[in-house]
C-alpha cells in the first residue's frame, strides 16, 4: 500500500525547495521499493490568496490523515499585513499535529569548513542537535495586540519542559551522550521552571548524560566561539528558533539546515529557511535543507533508515564534489543542485 505524503509548497521559494524534496524522495523511494503517494494542498500566504485562510480546513483534514507532512516555507511582504498571517497558519499546523519537539540538526561536512563565516579550526567538527519545544512559550501564549501597548505571554508547564528534555536525553544517548540546556533562568520564571524540571528529569532517569545549562545570551556566543564543544542543544520554542539560525550557518548557509518535528500522531518536515523572498522565483534557492528534511521524514514517519541515509549521503556527495548554489558561493540552481544529488543517490 502507498504511504501518504502531505506536501504543502507554500510561499516565495517554498514551491521550488518542495519540488526538489519530492523528486529527490521519488527517486530514492523507486530503488528503495516503497511506494509513495503525494497529495499537495494550499497553505501560507497561497491558501489566504485561493481560500482567505493560511491553514484551510481541508488542509487541516489531509494533514492529519497522512502519514507525514512535508512544507516548504510560509510568508513574505505581501501577506504581513493579513488579519491571519501565513506564520499564524503554521502555528496551528503545529499544534494540530502535537509536534512539541523540533529536531534541528546542524553539521560541518569534513572538509567543508571554510563553506562558514568562521575560522576553519574552530568551525571544524561542529555536529549540533538542536532539540527546540515547538507548541509552547511565546508562540501560544496569549497575545494583546496594540499600537500604544502590546503584550505576549510566556507559559510553560513541567510536564511540557519534561517530555521534550525526554526526546534530548535520548538523542543525547545516541550521540555523544551530552545535554546543554539553555533559558534566561536570571531573568524569567518559566526558565527557571524550566531549569529545574530538566535538573530532576536528568537525575532521576538520565544520570548516564551529562547535563549542563547554559543561559541564552552566553550559548549564542558560544556557538560561535567554540561550536564542536557541543553535542545535543535543548531550547524552549523561541530561544531554538534564533539559535538554529544562528548554527545553521556556521555549516555554511540556512539553505543547509532541515528539521523534523516530532511527537504527535503525524511527523512534520521543513528546512528551517523561510521564504526568501528576495531569492523567490529565480530558481536560486538552496534545496539541500528540504532535500535533507525529506530524508528525515524518510528516517522518523516511514522507517526506512536505509533510505534517509541514502539521500544524506548523496547530499553530501554532491556538495564535496562542488556542487554549490549561490549562497555557498557557487552558480548552481535550485534544480541543477537538486541533478547533482539525484545523480548520486546509491
Ligand atoms: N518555516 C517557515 O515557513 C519560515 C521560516 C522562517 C521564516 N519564514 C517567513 O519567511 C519570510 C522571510 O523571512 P526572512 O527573510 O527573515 O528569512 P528567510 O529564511 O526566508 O531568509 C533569510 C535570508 O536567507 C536566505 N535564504 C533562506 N533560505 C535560503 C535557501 N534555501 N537558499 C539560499 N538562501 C536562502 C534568504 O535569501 C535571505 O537572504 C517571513 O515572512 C518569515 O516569517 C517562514
Ligand atoms: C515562520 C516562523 C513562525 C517560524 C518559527 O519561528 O518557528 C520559523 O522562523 C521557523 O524557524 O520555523
Ligand atoms: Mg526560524
Amino acid at each position: 500500500m502507498s504511504r501518504r505524503i502531505v506536501l504543502l509548497p507554500g510561499d516565495g521559494v517554498g514551491p521550488e525547495v518542495t519540488a526538489a524534496a519530492r523528486l529527490v524522495l521519488e527517486e530514492a523511494a523507486r530503488r528503495h521499493d516503497v511506494a509513495l503517494a503525494f497529495e499537495e494542498h494550499p497553505f501560507g500566504g497561497a491558501a489566504i490568496d485561493a481560500a482567505g485562510d493560511p491553514f484551510p480546513d481541508e488542509t487541516r483534514a489531509a494533514c492529519l490523515q497522512a502519514e507525514a507532512v512535508f512544507l516548504g516555507a510560509v510568508g513574505g511582504p505581501k501577506w504581513d499585513g493579513a488579519p491571519r498571517r501565513p506564520e499564524a497558519g503554521l502555528l496551528a499546523l503545529r499544534e494540530a499535529l502535537g509536534v512539541f519537539a523540533n529536531l534541528r540538526p546542524m553539521r560541518v561536512l569534513p572538509g567543508m569548513e571554510t563553506l562558514g563565516p568562521l575560522k576553519p579550526e574552530i568551525a571544524r567538527g561542529a555536529d549540533i542537535l538542536i532539540v527546540r519545544e515547538l507548541t509552547g512559550g511565546a508562540y501560544f501564549g496569549r497575545r494583546e495586540e496594540g499600537r500604544a501597548r502590546a503584550r505576549d505571554e510566556i507559559v510553560y508547564a513541567r510536564e511540557e519542559v519534561e517530555r521534550v528534555a525526554r526526546v534530548a536525553f535520548e538523542a543525547a544517548r545516541g550521540r555523544r551522550g551530552r545535554v546543554a540546556s539553555v533559558d534566561k533562568a536570571n531573568v524569567l520564571a518559566t526558565s527557571r521552571l524550566w531549569r529545574a524540571a530538566a535538573s530532576e528529569l536528568h537525575e532521576r532517569e538520565y544520570p548516564d548524560v551529562a547535563l549542563e545549562h547554559v543561559l541564552v545570551d552566553a550559548m549564542a556566543m558560544k556557538l560561535v566561539l567554540a561550536p564542536a564543544s557541543f553535542d545535543v542543544i535543548l531550547t524552549e520554542n523561541m530561544f531554538g528558533d534564533i539559535l538554529s539560525d544562528e548554527a545553521s550557518v556556521i555549516a555554511g548557509s540556512i539553505g543547509l539546515s532541515p528539521s523534523a518535528s516530532l511527537g504527535g500522531a503525524v511527523g512534520l518536515y521543513e528546512p528551517i529557511h523561510g521564504s526568501a523572498p528576495d531569492i523567490a522565483g529565480q530558481d536560486k534557492a538552496n534545496p539541500a535543507g528540504a532535500i535533507l528534511s525529506a530524508a528525515m521524514l524518510a528516517r522518523f514517519s516511514l522507517g526506512t533508515e536505509h533510505m534517509a541515509r541514502d539521500i544524506e549521503q548523496a547530499v553530501e556527495e554532491a556538495i564535496a564534489s562542488g556542487a554549490r548554489t549561490a549562497d555557498l558561493g557557487g552558480t548552481l540552481g535550485c534544480r541543477a543542485f537538486t541533478q547533482a544529488v539525484l545523480e548520486r543517490l546509491g
